[in-house]
């Protein structure tokens, strides 16, 4: 447990008595937790949860926070003891409830869940975070990008977020989660075709194809650095993106260890569909010299083949043509050739040749892959020329020298693919030249300290060392030496060493070590690490031979031309010198450049070492994270004094908001200070000449405090504004509303005065019609009654007439009766005095006739007075006779006439 330390003082811990609840340290669970049952001295005796003993000194025992929260505090600042014991448990007690992300002041400590938590990245939980103040939801990769694009957007500063973390700790996967939220905040919704934030996140997969390869620690492990700089304009849009990526392990092109593997896209190319396969002469991975190093070709739950087909996807998204995507499988596959040619002994000494028909084949394969000729290559893997100011001088190579080019130029080919590949996706995805402001991301390999560390760990950890303090002194000076070694022929690795132990020899940070002549160690930050010198020089070296040079840019293929860019005349003969050393401190010096003019996050991953979640207590390498990460030095310092100092000015500036009153009386700035400081009731602060002084945790309060305060102006403004908006929406809508309406009623009206219309002439044709009905029926009865009652009438009258005719005829009848009866009774009346009178008349006639018979007798007067009488009976009887036919004839008319 020597390297375990606390990180509060190393005093002893007051108030430990017996009785305490303490934490003791334990060789194999790192801290275990027990009761103090006796103190002596400095020894303490702990009766641990497991109910063992144990002895252990006072200073390597610390108080336990028996009234912790269960589920832990999601920042460490909170804890009540800062110590690495309560430091772990917090975090362990978090991570046993799926909670892998806390707190410790602004880091943010991300541990590997090794699952897959869908639930915490979704497009719910963006939401969720879009716009949350800091410390407000629980701890997220999403609330550290949150922070930085508020931060963009509000101040107009750049900001990064450093992420980083030993291999597997999860960095890519955070980083990609950065740059989904990123996306989500700055993205535009709905815009045709490929848009920068889609590019910039489709970049992964395709940067993974080629620099990601599996390790023994982690399947899908990035094999460089990478810092990706999203670039907003005004509004908080992303409008560019730039990638920059760090020293790609090169070696990798030519050796691998078992069980770790080669490139993603060697393996992806050779399970192609076949027609792809063919056309590059490939075939199992297992054929290959660059890929059967190691015994592993297939990885769990990747399906190579499907792979393939993505990346060829990802290529298209991010701008990459069809006809470079073909040139750059040409490329690899020539790798994979290239690494299958072996030499043998030439007949000459020092000379190699190519060592059989199988070796020429693929020399041949590869010079066809590559577009050049295949003598050249052969030549330019077996022969070296120099230059001298006399004559040029061809020199051969022995088949280990051969080796070493073609594997020298297999990897030269390699790097300047992925640099191609790189800078490609960087022209298509589009620099924005009027950025406004950027956020950066770096992930970028963590602090490494392994039992061998070369060339490769010494550019890691000077990397984490800068970054580390990247604002303060920089170490440097090795690289330089280094150069100068490469640059001088004759240096060994020997040399090297020696020049390196006289250089610093009198620097603390540099030891050499006992016994060794070519090793050095360097006191890190995070710790003292040995480097073996061996390989430095070789792995320093970045230039490209001469003849490989020369070969490559007489390649038919423009894009092979493109990865060669011809050297200036006066180089091209001999070796340009260059360094991936040099290189790389140039990148890491322009890196910090841009890392200092922006505000900086930090997001430390951490990895379990054993997959089961109660491991990680189990795990001393969880401390040395912490430590590499810089978190436990950033825990010490927040605990300890006053973390936190700002100038009276920027004190002011920042919370003056809290007593804008400090303002109306021309105080001075301390006072006002001190009295913003009062109202919020602080404790223990101190006020220097020209700074406030604040405990740990005081600065959250007071931008709590702020934010509360600038949330209610916020709120106030907002609610101003949206009063203003919903009233100008509200007249707006009535306006809009009131003249649908006159619409609409007009319409209404329209309509009721058609339905009126239409109802009134419903009724007249209604009336019209009823009327015809009644009518035609009225007419119908009516001429019934009048056909029945001029029937009846007709039968009355026919009755009438025939009872008048009755009648008539009756009376007829009746007169010709009575005219009968009265002319009967007439007649006998007439006759009864005719024959009356006849008889009066007779008898006075006899007396007269006696008389006158007697007077004619008397004489002749008498006869005539005879012949006057008879013509007197004459007439009478012819009058009686006329009186009866008139008599008749008036009967008759009676008749006729009534
Ligand atoms: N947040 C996460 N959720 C789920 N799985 C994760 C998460 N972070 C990491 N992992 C898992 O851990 C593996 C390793 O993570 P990642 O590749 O990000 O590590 P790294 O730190 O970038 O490693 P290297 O330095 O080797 O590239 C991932 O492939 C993934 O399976």
């Amino acid at each position: 447990m020597a390297g375990v330390a606390s990180i509060e003082d190393k005093a002893a811990p007051v108030n430990i008595i017996v009785g305490s609840h303490v934490w003791v340290e334990d060789p194999v669970l790192a801290w275990v937790d027990g009761e103090v049952i006796r103190l002596n001295g400095q020894e303490v005796h702990v009766r641990n949860t497991s109910g063992k003993t144990v002895v252990s000194d006072i200073t390597k025992v610390f108080p336990k926070d028996t009234e912790s929260p269960p589920g832990g505090v999601d920042d460490m600042t909170k804890l009540s003891y800062l110590h690495e014991p309560g430091v772990l448990q917090n975090l362990a007690t978090r991570y046993e409830l799926n909670e892998i992300y806390t707190y410790t002041g602004n880091i943010l400590i991300a541990i590997n869940p090794f699952q897959r938590l869908p639930h915490i990245y979704d497009t719910h939980m963006m939401e969720q975070y879009k716009g949350a103040a800091f410390g407000e939801l629980n701890p997220h990769v999403f609330a550290v990008a949150d922070v930085a694009y508020r931060a963009m957007i509000n101040e107009g500063k750049s900001n990064s977020i450093l992420v980083s973390g030993e291999s597997g700790a999860g960095k890519t996967e955070t980083t990609k989660m950065l740059m989904r939220y990123l996306a989500y905040l700055g993205g535009r919704s709905g815009v045709e075709g490929r848009t920068v934030e889609q590019q910039v996140l489709e970049s992964n997969p395709v940067l993974e194809a080629f620099g990601n390869a599996k390790t023994i620690r982690n399947n899908n492990s990035s094999r460089f650095g990478k810092f990706v700089e999203i670039q907003f304009d005004k509004s908080g849009r992303i409008s560019g993106a730039a990638i920059r990526t760090y020293l790609l392990e090169r070696s990798r092109v030519c050796q691998i260890s078992d069980p770790e593997r080669n490139y993603h896209c060697f393996y992806l190319l050779c399970a192609a569909p076949p027609e792809v396969r063919e056309k590059y002469k490939l075939g199992d991975p297992k054929s290959f010299h660059y890929l059967n190093q190691s015994k592993c070709y297939e990885l769990d739950g990747v399906d190579d083949a499907h792979e393939y087909l993505a990346t060829r996807r990802a290529m298209d998204i991010v701008g990459i043509s069809e006809e470079e995507q073909e040139a750059i499988f040409r490329v690899v596959a020539a790798i994979l050739h290239l690494g299958n040619i072996e030499f043998a002994k030439g007949k000459e000494i020092d000379s190699s040749v190519i060592k059989d028909e199988k070796s020429k084949l693929h020399l041949n394969m590869t010079a066809e892959l590559l577009r050049c000729d295949a003598k050249s290559l052969e030549d330019a893997m077996i022969q070296r020329v120099m230059v001298t100011p006399e004559e040029v001088i061809t020199r051969t190579l022995d088949p280990d020298g051969a080796l070493g080019s073609r594997d020298a130029l297999a990897k030269t080919i390699y790097s300047r693919l992925f640099d191609w590949i790189v800078e490609k996706i960087n022209n298509s995805i589009g620099q924005d030249p009027n950025s406004k402001s950027i956020i950066g991301v770096l992930d970028i390999y963590g602090f490494e300290s392994f039992k061998h560390n070369s060339f490769e760990q010494f550019c890691i950890n000077f990397t984490n060392e800068k970054l580390q303090q990247h604002f303060n002194q920089k170490p440097g000076g090795i690289i330089s030496l280094l150069d100068e070694a490469c640059m001088f022929p004759k240096s060994t690795h020997e040399t090297f060493a020696q020049k390196l132990y006289q250089t610093f020899a009198k620097n603390k940070r540099f030891a050499k070590p006992k016994l060794s002549r070519t090793s050095f160690t360097i006191a890190h930050y995070a710790g003292d690490v040995t480097y073996q010198a061996d390989l430095f020089l070789d792995k320093n070296k970045d230039y490209v031979v001469a003849e490989h040079q020369d070969l490559l840019t007489a390649s038919k293929c423009p894009f092979v031309v493109g990865l060669f860019p011809p050297l200036p005349e006066e180089s091209s003969k001999s070796s340009k010198f260059s360094s991936i050393g040099s290189r790389f401190k140039l990148q890491l010096q322009s890196l910090m450049e841009t890392l200092s003019s922006t505000e900086p996050h930090y997001i430390r991953c951490v990895k379990p070492n054993n997959v089961l979640k109660p491991a990680i207590f189990e795990n001393l390498n969880i401390i040395q994270q912490l430590r590499c990460g810089g978190v436990l030095e950033a825990i010490r310092i927040s605990c300890a004094g006053y973390p936190t100092r700002r100038t009276f000015y920027e004190f002011l500036l920042r919370f003056g908001v809290l007593a804008p009153e400090v303002f109306d009386g021309n105080h001075d700035d301390k006072v006002a200070c001190q009295m913003i400081l009062d109202k919020m009731g602080l404790k223990g602060y101190q006020l220097g000449k020209t700074k406030v002084f604040l405990r740990a945790g005081q600065m959250a309060e007071l931008d709590t405090r702020r934010a509360e305060v600038l949330g209610n102006a916020a709120k106030r403004i907002q609610r101003q504004v949206r009063t203003y908006i919903a009233r100008k929406e509200f007249i707006s809508l009535r306006k809009a509303a009131i003249q649908v309406q006159s619409s609409w009623r007009a319409m209404l009206a329209c309509k009721l005065y058609e339905q009126l219309r239409r109802e009134a002439a419903a009724l007249k044709i209604q009336k019209h019609f009823r009327r015809h009905i009644v009518r035609t029926s009225y007419l119908t009865v009516r001429s019934s009654a009048i056909t029945l009652q001029t029937g009846l009438r007709a039968m009355t009258a026919r009755n009438e007439f025939r009872f008048r005719k009755q009648s008539k005829a009756a009376i007829i009848i009746q007169a010709h009766l009575r005219r009968h009866i009265a002319y009967s009774y007439h007649k006998s009346l007439l006759k009864a005095a005719i024959v009356s009178q006849c008889g009066w008349r007779r008898r006075v006639a006899r007396r007269e006739l006696r008389k006158l018979k007697m007077a004619a007798r008397e004489t002749g007067a008498l006869q005539e007075a005879k012949n006057k009488l008879e013509k007197r009976v004459e007439e009478l009887t012819w009058r009686l006779q006329l009186e009866k036919r008139l008599r008749v004839m008036c009967i008759l008319f009676y008749i006729m006439f009534c």
